[in-house]
């Protein structure tokens, strides 16, 4: 077993969780209103103090477990500060929350850097501005002015809590997203800076294998590493073939992986990412949503050797397929609800399929998905139930709410 030397170290799903990455939900749910839910990719809106103490209840169970907590927002600060570039910082966030006028640009400029608590200042870019916060004199702009049912000067980012999506850990990197939406874009800025300046994981202690200002989309809950071989991948709602294809050839240069296979689950909001539908829990065990199951086509991304990729697509049952991508002699596949219709539908809308897996066997789940969660259990799997009535009404569970930083080999 190799020793984990560098800051991040990911060969697995299912490698003894040492350190993950977190955001604690704020303020910026406190902004989701009711006609402008969709825009920011939500379905309802929780009561922030109970999604806090849900998510505290989730880090003390990671923690119980022997895990290392860390969290995004104080990563943050610490790069920012470590390098001095807090009004770089704000320049950036600034020039993509799509404010045009000059005077709302500076006004906001000024009251970010008036913050002398450079954490408080990135949780204020977290939360996002209301109208009624900031006013300027003039200057004001048509376009800042037309919108004027629209609350917000700037929009919050709710969706930071799923730390899972903006970028992705493998091997000793990560790829930095290009997000399906201009909300979700947003946040890819934070992975930047903490991977461009922190202490620990910036100025190039951690490898990049994908760039946010690439032009087609991946997001992390359709990345998957199944072993240190093999990558799996979702072309889905949010990630796209091409960009398959790029990563699968920077990572046969760069890393071991000699294999990423790429699963088409098709472009549809409630199964918006492969791990919303497909876990792995264990060697030779997976969750699966049953719906998806029929049309899947997995393709097989291999090296030639010379900088270029092979792609095949894949004949066999899902079984076999990851069977022997991963030298086992044969997996399991546990339906969500059991197969039952109702159950499957209603428990995969709450991320039933959606487990984090600690160490080999031993699984992170909402306590709310009992179909799924029986059958997980006799499946000889050991669950730690978490609360998830608040979380889960931004539509992810345990797996996109964490984002691993270091896993022991297995
Ligand atoms: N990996 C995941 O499936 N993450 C959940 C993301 C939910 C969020 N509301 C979104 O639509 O992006």
């Amino acid at each position: 077993m190799s020793e984990i030397t560098r800051p991040i170290h990911v060969k697995s799903e299912i490698g003894p969780l040492k350190k993950v990455l977190l955001h604690r939900p704020g303020k910026e749910l406190e902004n989701l209103v009711p006609d402008f839910l969709e825009r920011l990719l939500f379905d309802d809106i929780p009561y922030l103090e109970d999604a806090q103490a849900e998510h505290d209840a989730f880090a003390d169970a990671l923690r119980e477990n022997g895990i290392e907590v860390l969290y995004l927002e104080k990563l943050v600060a610490e790069a920012i500060d470590a390098a001095d570039v807090k009004e770089a910082f704000v320049d950036e966030w600034l020039a993509e929350t799509g404010v045009q006028s000059e005077a709302m640009l500076k006004a906001l400029k000024d009251y970010l850097l008036a913050m002398d608590d450079t954490y408080e200042m990135v949780l204020k870019t977290m939360e996002g501005f209301r109208k009624t916060e900031i006013e300027v004199e003039g200057g004001k702009s048509l376009s800042d002015l037309y919108e004027t049912d629209y609350p917000f000067i700037v929009d919050p980012m709710p969706n930071l809590y799923f730390t899972r999506d903006p970028f992705a850990t493998m091997y000793n990197g990560v790829t930095l997203n290009h997000m399906y939406s201009d909300t979700r874009n947003r946040e890819t800025l934070y992975g930047k800076y903490i991977f461009d300046h922190h202490p620990e994981y910036g100025n190039g202690q951690v490898d990049r294998f994908y760039n946010r200002e690439e032009s087609t989309r991946i997001e992390g809950g359709d990345e998957l590493v199944l072993s240190k071989d093999v990558l799996a991948v979702g072309i889905s709602q949010r990630t796209d073939a091409r960009s398959i294809e790029k990563l699968a050839g920077r990572l046969f240069e760069e890393t071991e992986f000699k294999h990423v296979l790429a699963f088409l689950i098709g472009e549809n909001r409630k199964f918006m990412h492969l791990d919303t539908v497909f876990t792995m829990v264990d060697y030779d065990k997976f969750t699966i949503h049953p719906e998806i199951e029929g049309g899947l086509k997995v393709w097989d991304i291999t090296p030639n050797g010379d900088g270029t990729v092979n792609i095949e697509e894949t004949e066999d049952k899902l079984e076999n397929i990851l069977a022997e991508a991963l030298g086992q002699e044969k997996v399991q596949l546990i339906r969500c609800g059991g197969g039952d219709p109702v159950a499957a539908a209603r428990e995969q809308w709450n991320d039933g399929s959606n487990t984090l897996t600690i160490a080999p066997g031993v699984v992170v789940v909402y306590d709310r998905n009992t179909v799924t969660n029986k059958i997980l259990a006799e499946a000889g799997l050991k669950l730690i139930k978490v609360r998830g009535s608040e979380l889960v009404r931004g539509r992810g569970g345990p797996r996109c709410m964490s984002m691993p930083l270091q896993r022991e080999d297995i």
